[in-house]
């Protein structure tokens, strides 16, 4: 399959060195110039498994104006505020046939990619994977082979043909992709994870094994998964884990998959970029005012995340 990575940052970077590994033909598209330049220089990108076995994996990487090609598969892996401007960027090697897939957290980016290909083209879902960047070009793939998880789901909840070879492709990849259709439930289910996760110890400076090690940990969660389902129940969402479940999976992510890892939002409020908190608990928020509710807790979080990312640039 002919892929295109949007984003060779953590998340792109692993998806695209796996499945290139896995014998499909991968390009790596990107916007931010100091990933573009040093993995040019470096000819590959650096690899390592829970900070060991650093090595240089040799990959292609284009501009996006230097890219010429029409992928079968377009993967956008670019955080969410940056989504729109990849999109509109890329927009000349979204061929007719192109499918479109994005992983990344928060809910927004499908709304961009909208823009450019049909619902049936779209292809959303999950990771339930821990990647951090240590530098441009150089990432470290958190947690032992073959431990990822990934959910994928089609917009329009009907898999065709090219979804089930992308599965195929993820399977061979190691990604352990688990193909659902519903497509809402599917993505509120990590919106909920990553409400109380990323949030949390971005706030409080603590890993997510620190988290759940807290005897008050349980009851922190679950008001905010709380508020999360009544948000959803109310705009139509079919969700699929219980909020029972919703915390089990939050401890268990913590507790026993990643105990070590800083979410991805705290790895950008340690290097003083905007966090994604708008389209995590912001888009729980904006969720219940549509339907006359209140999610006072998850208002709070935006607020003190926002002040937190203000109070770095003073630093600067
Ligand atoms: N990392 C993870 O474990 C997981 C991440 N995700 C999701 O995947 C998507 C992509 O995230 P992720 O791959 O983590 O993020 P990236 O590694 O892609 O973030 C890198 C972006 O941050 C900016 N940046 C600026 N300076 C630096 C620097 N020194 N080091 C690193 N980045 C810098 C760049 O944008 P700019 O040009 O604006 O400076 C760059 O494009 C997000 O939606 C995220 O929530 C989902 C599951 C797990
Ligand atoms: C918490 C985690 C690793 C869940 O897979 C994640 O989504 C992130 O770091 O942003």
């Amino acid at each position: 399959m002919k892929i295109a990575v949007i984003g060779a940052g953590a998340m792109g970077l692993r998806y695209g060195v796996l499945l290139q590994e896995a014998g499909n033909d991968v390009d790596f598209v990107e916007l931010w110039k100091p990933s573009y330049q040093a993995i040019r220089e470096q000819s590959g990108v650096y690899v390592s498994r829970d900070h060991k076995n650093r090595h240089l994996v040799p990959v292609d990487i284009f501009l996006p104006e230097e890219y010429t090609k029409i992928p079968d598969l377009v993967i956008l892996f670019t955080k969410q505020m940056q989504s729109g401007a990849a999109m509109q960027a890329c927009r000349h090697f979204i061929g007719e046939h192109t499918y479109v897939l994005t992983n990344q957290n928060g809910i927004g980016s499908v709304d961009e990619i909208r823009n450019y290909v049909p619902d049936q083209q779209i292809i959303a879902g999950i990771a339930l994977i821990a990647t951090v960047l240590n530098a441009p070009g150089d990432v470290d793939f958190m947690g032992a082979k073959g431990a990822a998880h990934t959910q994928l789901v089609n917009v329009t909840e009907k898999p065709d043909t090219f979804t089930h070879e992308v599965v195929r492709e993820f399977e061979k990849a190691g990604m352990n992709p688990t193909l659902q259709t519903n497509y809402m439930g599917t993505l509120w289910s990590k919106l909920l994870m990553n409400s109380v996760i990323n949030t949390l110890c971005t706030l409080m400076d603590i890993t997510m094994g620190e988290y759940v090690a807290y005897s008050g940990a349980d009851d922190l969660s679950s008001r905010l998964i709380d508020e999360g389902y009544a948000a959803g129940l109310a705009d139509g969402v079919n969700f699929m884990q219980s909020r029972e479940e919703m915390l089990q999976i939050i401890d268990h992510e913590s507790s026993q998959v990643n105990p070590l890892h800083h979410p991805s939002m705290y790895q950008d409020m340690v290097n003083s970029r905007p966090t994604e908190v708008d389209y995590i608990n912001g888009y729980i928020v904006k969720t219940a005012k549509k339907h006359g509710l209140e999610a006072k807790n998850h208002e709070m979080l935006v607020d003190l995340l926002h002040l937190a990312e203000s109070a770095k640039q003073l630093n600067l």
